[in-house]
């Protein structure tokens, strides 16, 4: 039994990663750790977890950590796991951080999107950076992982083949994507205000999103190019889910049937990645609960452009399920251990 230790239980994806990892045989969720709920029940923070066998919330303490797991996911907010990750590699864990923290290799590019202090160079190096379907050889060697971003897993699954292709203006590409409430974590605020938010839809960190540099920084690293997007997130009442729309100005005249085929032999062993038949657009309800991401793919012969839809569930996707999926590809399990799960319909 491999032993799972978890920080950040009480956020959510913390509680994802308990939902998901209680599904999978072959590990035990060995410890919790809180900075702030020490020696608490998970079930007095969250009541849907009563009578589920956990451990108590323990204090962070890397060494012993390390000791008591063979693996850690670090499931708190940018800077903690720069500050706790080097500890915890240095006395033999592995570690799946799901926050910022090394996803960007260059620094700097998190000191300005981030305003904060990066990790140190040799452990930006060190990490990899898991988008499980691109990197899977990587991850599968790594003992640090970088899990992707809820924005840019979405937009990654479904810009990379098109990218690959050499059809699309690597400077063209502009991405909208919405995201349910979710993404934004457990934290209050007057941003997730309910009677601000319900009934209404904004666009936010426009021009300023922290994903940017990470969809630009993939897809220049699988292409060999400069790619430019531009990225706009909304926020969206609803509890889950991601729709990104993102375009591109085409460079060669290309069929639809052409992008399509592209997708479908690229994705035709991921068992996560479903592109869908030409005309059926994928809605975030389809993959509610799942790690499924779903891409739908248009080429526009009027406009020149190719759109690319693609919908996932911020939290288990874009944050828990893909961690768990590298996880398994980390330690030599099965892909899809503690992950079948049909999506949640209606
Ligand atoms: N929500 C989502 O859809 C996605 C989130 N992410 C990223 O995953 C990470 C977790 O997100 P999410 O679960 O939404 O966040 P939440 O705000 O819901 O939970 C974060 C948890 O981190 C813990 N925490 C806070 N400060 C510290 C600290 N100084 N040291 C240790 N633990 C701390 C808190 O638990 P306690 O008080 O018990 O310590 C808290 O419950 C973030 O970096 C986020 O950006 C990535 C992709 C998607
Ligand atoms: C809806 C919402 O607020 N989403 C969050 C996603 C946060 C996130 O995942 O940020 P890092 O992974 O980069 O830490 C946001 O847009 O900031």
């Amino acid at each position: 039994m491999i032993r799972v230790g978890i920080v950040g239980a009480t956020g959510y994806s913390g509680v994802e990663l308990i939902r998901l990892l209680a599904g999978h045989s072959d590990v035990q969720v060995a410890h919790l750790y809180s900075s702030s709920s020490e020696g608490e029940a998970l079930a007095n923070v969250f009541p849907h977890l009563h009578a589920h066998p956990l451990p108590p919330l323990a204090k962070i303490d890397a060494e012993q950590m390390a000791a008591d797991n063979d693996v850690i996911f670090l499931a708190t907010p940018a800077g903690v796991s720069t500050e706790l990750s080097p500890a915890l590699l240095e006395n033999g864990t592995k570690v799946i951080d799901l926050s910022g923290d090394f996803r960007l290799k260059n620094g700097e590019d998190y000191r300005s999107w981030y305003k904060r202090q990066p990790a140190e160079a040799p452990w930006l190096e060190k990490a990899v950076y898991g988008l499980s379907e691109w990197h899977a050889e990587e991850i599968a060697k790594a003992d640090l992982i970088a899990n992707p971003g809820c924005y840019p897993t979405a937009a990654l699954l479904g810009l990379l083949p098109l990218a690959q292709s050499g059809w699309v203006n690597p400077k063209s590409w502009i991405v909208d994507a919405k995201s349910g409430v979710s993404g934004a974590g457990r934290g209050v605020s007057l941003g997730v205000h309910y009677s601000e938010l319900n009934e209404s839809i904004h666009a936010y960190k426009v021009g300023a999103h922290q994903h940017t540099p990470e969809i630009e920084q993939e897809l220049s690293k699988q292409t060999g190019l400069q790619q430019l997007i531009q990225f706009t997130p909304h926020l969206v009442p609803m509890t889950r889910g991601i729709l990104v729309t993102a375009y591109g100005t085409l460079e060669s005249a290309v069929s639809p049937s052409q992008v399509q085929e592209l997708y479908e032999s690229v994705y035709a062993d991921k068992p996560y990645v479903r592109v869908r038949a030409q005309g059926s657009h994928p809605r975030t309800k389809e993959v509610y609960g799942s790690n499924f991401c779903d891409i739908a793919l248009h080429v526009d012969e009027r406009t020149g452009r190719v759109i690319v839809l693609a919908v996932i569930d911020n939290v288990v996707k874009g944050a828990a399920g893909q961690a768990i999926q590298n996880m398994n590809l980390m330690f030599g399990l099965k892909e899809t251990a503690g992950l079948s799960l049909v999506p949640l319909f209606p």
